[in-house]
């Protein structure tokens, strides 16, 4: 199986940082996913029970990184992906988190990590 649901650009608030005036305020993170999924399958059915929703993609992770205060960014880009692996199934994912600003005005820095195993 090599589709994949994607998300770009969504756009999340946090506390993140490893300096103390970091974790004052919130600022926003920006999340891109490519998630593994069966999109024969939703095809055939029509039906959003056989598709992975993005929808509900984004709104639980809204609700863990506003939740949480982090001081580097692979710690969170962690907790999303085992949320993803956990709690939707999904077999492989490519997550980049990028925090923009970081080291810089225009500047963006960030991680990305691959989990599970892509299926072919
Ligand atoms: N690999 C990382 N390097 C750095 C991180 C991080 O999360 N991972 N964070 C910082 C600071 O919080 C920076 O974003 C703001 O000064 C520095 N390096």
């Amino acid at each position: 199986m090599s589709d994949i649901v994607f998300i770009r650009g969504l756009r999340l608030e946090t506390r993140i940082g490893i300096h103390p005036w970091e974790q004052r305020s919130t600022r926003p993170i920006i999340l891109d996913l490519q998630l593994s999924a069966d999109a024969r399958r939703a095809a055939a059915s029509d039906r959003i029970e056989d598709a992975l929703d993005y929808e509900a993609v984004a709104r639980r992770l809204r609700e863990l990184v506003i939740q949480g205060r982090y001081a580097l960014v692979e710690t969170l880009a962690e907790r999303c992906a085992q949320v993803l692996l956990d709690e939707f199934g999904v077999r492989w994912l490519r997550l980049e988190l990028n925090k923009p600003g970081a080291v810089g005005e225009g500047t963006d820095v960030g991680v990305i990590i691959e989990r599970g195993q892509r299926v072919d």
